[in-house]
């Protein structure tokens, strides 16, 4: 009885600390997504953005700032135009990461906005970050969303380590489903997340990969 007794509160104390153990990845996790964000803002601010026409267009959903800052680079040495694309449930903050991580295998989600009018440009830039080895669903409702009849398609990601090619295909396929040509997958891995690469390294990767 002793036994069963001191055995049940090993249990006990045995899932707490598992529970303590959670609770504390999910901070850490999110309160670097957060340090992340900031500190990306502070840089995409000081990139200026095109104005002239442009014939290439670089859209992007981005969660703590990595795939921003790779589509302000890549807009700034294309001389293209940027358009953002939101989606409110995957805000900055544990809400938002919980969402994310629930989402990250969809292939929908709410975006904002839907569709965007790609008619004066023939090159069309997506990025995304990468969320449990695929790009996050926004970036595929934004190319279910679009006709990319004529256009040639880029797709960018951001990720910690690593993604699956079957989910860069499945994005490939919906693009040339609605007519676009899919021409290339580029991407960044920064690193997991107490060792990402620095920034300056980070737009110099960028810069190094749109040369291939
Ligand atoms: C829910 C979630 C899942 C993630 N899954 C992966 C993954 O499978 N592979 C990876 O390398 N990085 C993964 N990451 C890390 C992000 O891809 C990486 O931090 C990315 O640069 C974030 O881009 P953003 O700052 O534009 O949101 C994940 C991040 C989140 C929030």
């Amino acid at each position: 009885m002793k036994f069963k007794h001191k055995y049940k509160r090993m249990i006990w104390v045995v899932a707490g600390l598992c529970l303590l153990l959670v609770i504390g990845s999910v901070i850490t996790i999110v309160s670097i997504d957060g340090y992340q964000y900031h500190q990306n803002q502070k840089i995409i601010q000081s990139i200026t953005e095109t104005v002239t026409p442009s014939n290439t267009l670089v859209v992007f959903f981005s969660r703590s700032g990595n795939t921003e800052l790779m589509a302000r680079k890549i807009a700034d040495i294309k001389k293209a135009h940027v358009f953002p694309i939101t989606s409110s449930q995957y805000r900055i903050g544990v809400k938002g990461w919980v969402q994310a991580l629930q989402d990250a295998r969809n292939t929908e989600a709410q975006i904002t906005p839907s569709k965007i009018d790609l008619a004066p440009y023939d090159t069309i830039y997506i990025g995304s970050p990468i969320w449990l080895y695929s790009p996050a669903p926004p970036a595929f409702q934004f190319a279910r969303n679009n006709d990319f009849s004529g256009k040639v398609v880029v797709l960018f990601n951001t990720m910690n380590s690593k993604f699956e090619q079957y989910y860069i295909d499945e994005f490939k396929k919906l693009i040339e489903k609605n007519g676009g040509t899919f021409l290339q997958h580029i991407y960044i891995i920064r690193g997991r997340m107490t060792q990402q690469m620095d920034i300056n390294t980070f737009l110099n990767e960028v810069e190094q990969k749109l040369k291939i």
